[in-house]
């Protein structure tokens, strides 16, 4: 007779996780830190004090562990009793329930991965150790025994065998059935099921094949305790409540048995690799489905009796609270499908506590499900997982209602039927015979050996496979067709991607070419601004230069007046003295005539080669002007031609690659229209990409026109400057000389006019010098004759003695004596005054050689340059043009055949000369300053 038992609860309640702390969500949930009471509070108020200890909720429950409760702890202190009741015989269910994210999955499953040395690390949940637990356990034992697994997901509604698929997405339905003794008797499905007709001829591929019996049956039980101790076991009764026969059998799910904890470990990753996971707010890694992973074990009891046991392990999906998870859409179904189960799942827990007639286990899956396990006859624990936020206190508070509720309930535990080892080992054979043998019949293509059933479910799910394989077939041709079509789509669209790279690359070649022209270009503008600069530079040194000639000039121009001023007056006021003396022996006369033509040829050849030299220094300095200014001048408008022809050259090249570019987008543009996604299919890709095109040729051809027009510009603005920057500077500087130069050009001819003047008078001078010397010889003559008549006469007068008593007597008359010593004397004077006359214009001579050599050093300090001959010769030019230029003759019109010294006045007689009076001496020298 079976005992009441009540479940077993625990309570597990981990610490704040991140999202929590984050929140600032504060511990309202009291529990110790890791175990020793059985008390949760829970204080929902915000009181204080004795305030919160009355008004904190309290929940008694079997075990409480807190935040640093270890995994082992728990499986030791909640798990490991139960398990030594699975070993016993008994079928046990392991429940986690509680909120999402609390650490229901952690604390049934957890780490259930091993680690090097093939051991559970210390997050392992009960699973895994229960896996390892009962291995051990049946190895110390040393007794005969089958452990199979199987491994169910209820999601949505919906039970899926997380084991059955093997790397496709079809899953076998599984249906669940329960069945009373009568139904069972009737069923024909429970028929097939007793005479364990019906099996999964899936042919495994791992040693963990689907392993008879039951194992492998179509029908399983969630319950070991078999009533019917003469089935294969493959079906088991459970008894329920206070319907002992009510048994819940679940078509098509499998079993795998396997031999280790390690093989059982690998089903459960299989299985849990195909659960239903998701994120959300409340969890990275949401469970969205139950799950029950069952270990059933057959052990030797005695002799050839094996004990059938089952241990149910169940993680439920978390309760949530769906406008706190944020749950949308497939999130919000599966959590509306959840938290309608979890309802359910309470609904029963609080009619078994309250002993109500009635208990709502069909009204879901999940009930029915756990129909053995909640007041049946399973031994059963209860884990409540909460988390001690205040933040989630609500649904704590709920989760511990039904926990502690759930502590009321009793189970009348039951040991599990008993199996006959030759019906174990009879059903293993059987079952292996019938694979053998069609294996055998397979391999040898002989025929077929098996029942009617089987035959009929082979040719039925032949049936099922050959039309899932037409519709394979079929979706495989469409699918190559698609390939195909794919293919030659790819194919096209690799053909016009080369092109299009080839396109790009050339074009990319073109925008390279371009950057190196325009690099190019950018010296080119360089040197440009650099022979600019050099220009510049040159400039300011013709500036200085100019300057400098000016300078030079303006010193020159002075010494010349001076020394010519000077000079000329020195000179004209000896001549005028001299010419004084002269005509103070009016009525003397001797030969000086030739000594005058001497000294006039002198002068004359003097002047002539003052007046040639002056002449030659003049133009050679003028000749070198014009020689260097037209190379400068040359020179400039060679830069100047060398810029217009390198920016003409340049913007011609420029205008080309702009060309070229524009060429090569019309090329690309015609080649993406022509050629690139003619399909039609691809009609919006192809508009896309054609509008795409046009707004990149519009914006490369606006590129382009910015860029060239911006270059266009700038060179002709660069052009323009530098032309007006020239055009300015060289007229500024032209007109600035050209000022600069004219009063200097007047007084130049000024001083010529004068010079000639000069000239004009010396020749008037120099005619009445002549003249005066002339009448000067007449009257000498004249006299002359006079004393020879005389004499002459007086000869003839007396004869020799006579003569020479008229000697005597002449020699006597000291008038006649004094006469002639007087007229010797004055002829002797004039003779002198003529030789100091003659050496006085030796030194004239002298003097004028002197002067002739100054003007000569002069000039020759004056180092005709480049720029002062450019400008000159720019003057020169320009006068020449405007009829300024330089006179084709000297200006100095100088002749010395004419050079005359005094003006002689001419009267009717001839005699009377006139001496140059003061005042036009004077008039002369102020014109000549
Ligand atoms: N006691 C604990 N100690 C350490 N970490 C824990 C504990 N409980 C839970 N966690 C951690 O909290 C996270 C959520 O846990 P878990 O996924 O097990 O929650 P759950 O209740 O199964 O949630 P859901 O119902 O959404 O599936 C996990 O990262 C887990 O490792």
């Amino acid at each position: 007779m079976s005992q009441d038992l009540n479940i077993t609860v625990a309570v597990r309640c981990r610490g704040r996780n991140q999202r929590e702390v984050a929140q600032k969500s504060s511990i309202v949930v009291t529990v110790p830190n890791v175990s020793g009471a059985n008390e949760v509070i829970i204080n929902t108020t915000g009181d204080v004090g004795i305030a919160a200890q009355l008004n904190s909720k309290r929940y008694t429950v079997d075990k409480v562990f807190g935040p640093s409760a270890s995994q082992s702890l728990l499986f030791a202190e909640v798990a490991q009793p139960l398990f030594h009741e699975f070993i016993q015989g008994y079928n046990c269910t392991m429940l986690v329930y509680g909120m999402t994210s609390t650490g229901k999955t952690y604390t049934m499953t957890g780490d259930e991965q091993l680690d090097g040395n093939d051991t559970l690390s210390e997050k392992a949940g009960i699973i895994p150790r229960i896996l390892f637990q009962l291995f051990d356990t049946l190895k110390e034992q040393d007794l005969d025994h089958i452990v199979k697994c199987s491994f169910i997901e209820l999601y949505n509604e919906e039970l899926k065998d997380l084991l059955d698929n093997d790397g496709n997405e079809q899953y076998k339905k599984l249906r669940i059935f329960d069945s009373t003794p009568d139904s069972r008797n009737n069923s024909p499905k429970l028929n097939q099921r007793n005479n364990a007709k019906k099996y999964n001829y899936k042919l495994r591929r791992t040693s963990m094949q689907p392993s008879n019996p039951g194992a492998s049956g179509t029908y399983t039980t969630m319950a070991g305790n078999n009533n019917n101790n003469n089935s294969n076991n493959t079906s088991a009764s459970m008894s329920q409540g206070s319907n002992d026969n009510n048994t819940i059998y679940i078509q098509n799910l499998q079993e795998f048995h396997i031999t280790s904890a390690n093989e059982g470990l690998a089903l459960l990753q299989k299985g849990l690799a195909h659960r239903q996971v998701a994120t959300t707010k409340m969890n990275d890694f949401s469970s969205r489905s139950h799950t029950i992973f069952t270990i059933t074990l057959y052990k030797q009891h005695q002799g050839e009796l094996f004990r059938l046991s089952k241990m149910n392990l169940v993680d439920l999906a978390g309760s949530e609270n769906i406008s706190r998870s944020g749950a949308l859409n497939q999130r919000a179904k599966e959590a509306g499908s959840i938290n309608q189960s979890l309802l359910t799942l309470g609904r029963v827990i609080n009619a078994l506590a309250d002993k109500s007639s009635h208990v709502p286990f069909r009204e879901s899956k999940l009930t029915r499900l756990l129909q053995d396990s909640l007041g049946g006859n399973t031994k059963t624990a209860l884990i409540a997982t909460i988390s001690p936020a205040k933040a989630t206190s609500d649904e704590t508070c709920s989760t511990l209602e039904y926990a502690s509720k759930a502590k009321n309930i009793k189970n009348k535990p039951q040991l599990g039927s008993f199996v006959m080892k030759d019906i174990l080992l009879k059903n293993v054979t059987t079952e292996l015979a019938k694979l053998k043998s069609d294996l055998l019949s397979t391999k040898s293509k002989d025929g077929v050996f098996m029942s009617q059933q089987h035959y009929k479910e082979m040719n039925h799910d032949m049936e099922n496979y050959k039309t899932e394989l037409e519709e394979a077939k079929r979706l495989i041709k469409s699918l190559n067709e698609k390939v195909d079509g794919l293919t030659d789509e790819k194919q096209k669209l690799t053909k016009s991607l080369d092109l299009q790279n080839i396109k790009t690359d050339s074009l990319n070649d073109s925008i390279n070419e371009l950057q190196e022209k325009i690099v190019a270009s950018s010296e080119t503008e360089n040197q440009l601004n650099n022979q600019i600069v050099t220009l510049n530079e040159s400039m300011s040194s013709l500036k200085n230069e100019i300057k400098a000639f000016k300078k030079k000039e303006l010193s020159i121009d002075s010494r010349f007046k001076l020394i010519l001023n000077d000079q000329l007056m020195i000179l004209k006021e000896k001549f005028l003295n001299q010419l004084d003396d002269l005509q103070a022996y009016d009525d003397e006369s001797f030969e000086v005539q030739p000594h005058i033509d001497n000294l006039q040829k002198e002068i004359s050849s003097s002047l002539t080669i003052l007046e040639t030299n002056i002449r030659d220094s003049y133009q050679s300095c003028i000749g070198e002007f014009l020689k260097e200014t037209p190379t400068l001048f040359k020179e400039v408008e060679d830069n100047v031609t060398n810029i217009n022809l390198l920016s003409t050259h340049f913007y011609k090249q420029i205008s080309e690659n702009l060309s070229d570019i524009s060429e090569e987008y019309n090329n690309l543009k015609q080649y993406l229209n022509d050629r690139l996604f003619q399909n039609n299919h691809e009609e919006r890709l192809g508009n896309y990409i054609n509008k795409t095109t046009e707004l990149m040729e519009q914006s490369s051809s606006n590129l382009m026109e910015n860029v060239k027009d911006m270059v266009e510009n700038y060179l002709l603005s660069n052009k323009q400057l530098l032309i007006d920057s020239m055009q300015r500077s060289t007229s500024d500087i032209i007109e600035q000389e050209m000022k600069l130069l004219k009063p200097k050009k007047q007084k130049w001819e000024s001083s010529i006019e004068l010079i000639n003047r000069c000239d004009s008078l010396s020749n008037t001078y120099f005619n009445n010098m002549n003249n005066t010397l002339d009448s000067t010889k007449g009257n000498i003559n004249m006299s002359n004759e006079k004393i020879k008549k005389s004499v002459i006469k007086i000869n003839d007068r007396f004869s020799d003695q006579e003569r020479d008593e008229r000697r005597d007597v002449i020699t006597k008359n000291k008038n006649i004596k004094d006469n002639i010593k007087q007229i010797v004397e004055k002829t002797n004077t004039l003779k002198s005054r003529f030789d100091e006359t003659h050496s006085l214009a030796k030194y004239s001579v002298n003097e004028i050689n002197g002067l002739d050599k100054s003007i000569r050093t002069i000039l020759h300090d004056i180092e005709p340059t480049t720029t002062t001959n450019i400008i000159e010769q720019n003057i020169f030019l320009k006068d020449n043009s405007t009829g300024m230029g330089p006179r084709s003759k000297s200006p100095l019109k100088i002749s010395s055949n004419n050079l005359n010294f005094s003006e002689v006045e001419s009267n009717n007689n001839g005699t009377k000369k006139r001496r140059l009076s003061r005042d036009e001496i004077d008039g002369f020298a102020s014109t000549q300053k």
